[in-house]
């Protein structure tokens, strides 16, 4: 069971929201998507619903071109977040169960499970309003597994939780991926993504400007960033024609450079000024590729 996207591209009117992506996503691996504001997330995941059809190419779940038949094998947390306001949240989930066809009694079974594992047992009676918005993200998120999907699309899932919630919705996420969930998400927190996904995709303007293993990207990718400590003042490295970026940093500073060429330089360069504590190579986060490739894009 593998989710296909093959050159897909949307484009509404004259705009190009979507132009030309493919990607595979095998069953049980978990999927980040990244770029930008208005980079065409959003889009694909409603291609890959089939709530939208692209002007080309094709979306395949294990075969099958997803339409509102299959909507029960699907889970989707919409970025816009909707639920009815003034039934509790047994009943709406209910309701909403009851749409992706299961039994209440099945149900109501993996609502208890749920609402313990996020630890909100007590507002199973409540008015949806009544909740706060991290806890009424929970629900949204119990709505979107609760009939158990192959496959779950989480439009930014973790945005807008404090740092406990995040971490219990991330230990959710992953469970369901130990159940062999098969599962794609978007993120603008590149922490999350880095910490919870083995293949990635980066869009700019409708296109992947990045895809693959995000190990393999990082290791792949030519720029690296050096921290430094040492027993003299480093502010001299700013205007180095080797270093692209200049941070201070709490205890020492951080500098980007294009290659371990240029960072083997910079050492030669420090080593003759003094005594240097620190010299560490490490691969660019995530943060930095995407400000490398996204960054004057921000509003795209
Ligand atoms: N129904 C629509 N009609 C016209 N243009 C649209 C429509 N839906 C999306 N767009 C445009 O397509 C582009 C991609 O939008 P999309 O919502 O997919 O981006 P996104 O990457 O999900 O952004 P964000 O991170 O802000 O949610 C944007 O320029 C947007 O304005």
């Amino acid at each position: 069971m593998t989710l296909i996207i093959n050159d897909v591209k949307k484009k509404f009117g004259q705009h190009h929201a979507v132009d030309g992506i493919s990607l595979q996503v095998e069953k049980g691996s978990m999927f980040g998507m990244l770029g930008a504001n208005g980079a065409g997330k959003t889009t694909t995941f409603r291609m890959i619903l089939g709530l939208l059809d692209p002007t080309e190419g094709d979306v395949k779940w294990n075969g099958n071109r997803l339409s509102y038949k299959y909507t029960n094998l699907i889970g989707y947390l919409p970025e816009e977040r909707g639920l009815y306001p003034k039934l509790t949240v047994r009943d709406q989930l209910i309701y909403l169960g009851k749409l992706k066809g299961m039994k209440k009694n099945a149900i109501i079974e993996e609502m208890k499970f749920w609402l313990a594992r996020f630890k909100v047992e007590e507002y199973e009676t409540k008015k949806v309003e009544e909740l706060s918005k991290g806890n009424q993200q929970k629900i949204q998120f119990i709505a979107a597994v609760l009939h158990k999907p192959e496959l779950l699309i989480l439009d930014e899932p973790f945005s807008g939780l404090d740092p406990v919630n995040s971490d219990m919705l991330k230990a959710a996420v992953r469970y369901l991926q130990e159940q062999q969930t098969t599962i794609v998400f978007s993120s603008h927190q590149m922490r999350n993504v880095e910490e919870m996904c083995e293949d990635i995709m980066m869009l700019k303007r409708g296109k992947a400007v990045l895809h693959g293993n995000l190990n393999e990207i990082k290791r792949s990718y030519g720029m690296k960033s050096v921290s430094i400590r040492a027993d003299f003042d480093l502010t001299f490295l700013k205007n180095s024609p080797h270093v692209d970026k200049f941070t201070e940093a709490k205890n020492g500073v951080t500098v980007q450079v294009e290659n371990e060429e240029k960072a083997k330089i910079i050492f030669q360069e420090l080593a003759e000024k003094g005594f240097v504590r620190k010299f560490e190579v490490e691969e660019p986060s995530l943060h930095d590729i995407f400000i490398d490739k996204v960054g004057g894009d921000a509003n795209e």
